[in-house]
């Protein structure tokens, strides 16, 4: 992370007793007040529905703060600065009272008028918060008004653009900051540099050379308490429409002209824009999806889906997803970009696999051992680095290959840890940089593919859910959606580069 002076500020967390604000809002901000990258000027005020007093605000944070072991001394000194507001979403005169604390606040620590509004609350309160915001004056400040806004956003284009127009009238698309975590973690940041920063990459980088790309998010823990979110959404629209489509858009998209946020973003909407898409029946052929059934995970066994809390016994909500996109631009035409996600999956891990073509002639042919082909394999998480497979000669075995791989570790080069995506994501946002957060004609592409897909598969019942049992790699027809072009599905376990079984 850069370390730049950040400027004064406000930062008002809506949902701040929520699960979202102690796991991930409150230990990131701490994080950055202990390396220095949040100004002494800052104030975090945190607002919540229940009539909760400073005294118990300040406890729950630090209670947030016990897992990042640092001195009481430190913890404190940031507890200073966090004061709480219970508070009636629907309600002006609670956002009067708010306004008053926020000026008193600025006041207090020197905050030039600078906000930034962190809505971690639930989708539906979204619109009506931003919609007081203005009209109650919050955002009538000197200093800059910033809108941090999570998932999901929207439920289908509809429903997105109705938010979207909605915070508009509050809210201009430049201090609007929609989150994607996974487009704060370190790897995820790193495909543009992996690209854009090695001769010996970016040359390669088409369908010259590459004969797929496999992007996996997959997770070992199932749908937990979520199930009333979850039944609504599915992993199509948990994952892919987000955080899949995002990666996907990273490796597929043009070279930028330079770094700045719109450059980026601007050759990340026209690979969205050439995303070929998907409807009806052809759904079947370019998509599977999956639901989990009972099974075991780490040696314990574990229900199925829809046994679930809130989820209907026959749900046909899916928790799997794996398909494949192409692009129709010069760049991809003919080359899968496969991706894969879900839940109660045999291992909790992020990968993006580029397999090359194969070379013209195989001069080493040997009927035991065919040559593999070039990967390289970008680690998201746990581990975070890259692999690189290559061929080369078996030490004393006359010209025989034996497969290598050259890998970097980030975290055992670098020798740190490197920081959770909140951190760098609200870092970003306190200098306003919008460059990995999503902007509108992202999320209206992304969406726009997606409930082709989501439609079909709406109206068309999956007869055999639950298809896949817990702790396995997911559906069957997920393997053979790549067999069909003679592909396979590399692993992403700790051994990866081996093919899947
Ligand atoms: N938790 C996570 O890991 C992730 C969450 N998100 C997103 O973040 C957002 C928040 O999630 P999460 O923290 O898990 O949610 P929680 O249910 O844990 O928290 C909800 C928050 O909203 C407040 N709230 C609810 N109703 C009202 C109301 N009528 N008036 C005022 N405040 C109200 C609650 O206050 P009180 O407790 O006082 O009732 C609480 O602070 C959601 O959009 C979610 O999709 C995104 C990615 C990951
Ligand atoms: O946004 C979400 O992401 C998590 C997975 O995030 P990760 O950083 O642990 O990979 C997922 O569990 C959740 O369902 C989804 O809403």
């Amino acid at each position: 992370m850069k370390q730049e002076n950040t400027p004064p500020t406000l930062i008002m967390i809506f949902g701040a007793t929520g699960d979202l604000a102690k796991r991930k809002l409150f230990p990131s901000l701490y994080q950055l007040f202990l390396k220095g990258s949040l100004s002494r000027r800052f104030a975090l005020l945190g607002v919540g529905r229940r009539e909760w007093t400073n005294d118990q605000f300040k406890e729950h944070v630090r209670d947030s703060l016990k897992a990042s072991g640092h001195s009481q001394e430190q913890v404190e000194s940031f507890i200073e600065h966090c004061v709480y507001q219970s508070h009636d979403v629907s309600d002006s005169n609670s956002y009067i009272q708010l306004k008053e604390l926020a000026n008193e606040l600025d006041h207090k620590f020197d905050l030039e008028g600078n906000r930034i509004f962190y809505l971690a609350m639930a989708p539906e309160f979204f619109g009506t918060i931003t919609d007081h915001l203005k009209l109650d004056g919050l955002t009538d400040t000197n200093g800059f008004t910033r809108l941090v806004i999570e998932k999901p956003f929207g439920h289908d284009l509809r429903s997105a653009s109705k938010l979207n127009e909605q915070i508009r009238e509050s809210f201009s698309e430049d201090e609007i900051y929609r989150i994607d975590h996974y487009l704060g973690k370190e790897m995820v940041q790193n495909i543009e540099v992996i690209r854009f920063a090695n001769a010996l990459f970016e040359p390669l980088w088409n369908n010259r050379f590459i004969s797929n790309i496999q992007i996996t998010s997959s997770e070992t823990l199932g749908v937990e308490e979520r199930g009333r979110y979850y039944e609504k959404s599915g992993a199509l629209r948990d994952m892919v429409q987000n955080h899949m489509l995002q990666m996907v858009a990273l490796l597929a998209m043009e070279p930028p002209i330079n770094l700045s946020t719109d450059e980026i973003r601007s050759e990340k909407v026209r690979a969205f824009r050439s995303m070929r898409p998907i409807e009806g029946e052809e759904v079947d052929k370019y998509f599977v999806r999956g639901q989990y059934g009972a099974g075991e995970i780490n040696g314990e066994a574990v229900n199925g889906y829809r046994d679930g809390d809130n989820v209907d016994d026959h749900s046909n909500t899916e928790t799997f997803v794996s398909g494949k996109i192409m692009f129709d631009n010069f760049r991809w035409a003919g080359v899968p970009f496969y991706i894969r996600t879900g839940k109660r999956m045999s291992v909790k891990s992020t990968k993006i696999v580029v397999q090359f073509k194969d070379i013209p002639m195989n001069l080493y042919y040997n009927k035991e051992h065919s040559l593999d082909p070039n990967l390289l394999v970008i680690h998201i998480q746990p581990d975070e680095g890259i692999t690189l497979h290559l061929n080369a000669k078996k030490t004393n075995q006359g010209v025989n290959t034996t497969p290598v791989q050259l890998s970097y570790s980030a975290s055992s080069i670098d020798g740190i840890n490197t920081p959770e995506a909140y951190e760098k994501l609200l870092y970003d946002c306190i200098l306003g940089d919008a460059t990995n957060f999503t902007h509108w004609d992202e999320v209206k592409l992304s969406w726009s593919f997606v409930d082709k897909i989501s439609d079909y598969w709406e109206a068309v019942r999956e007869s055999s859910f639950p298809n896949y049992q817990s702790g396995t790699m997911g559906p069957e027809k997920s393997d053979e959606l790549l067999a069909e072009e003679g592909f396979q599905w590399w692993a992403i376990g700790e051994i990866d580069g081996n093919k899947e079984s």
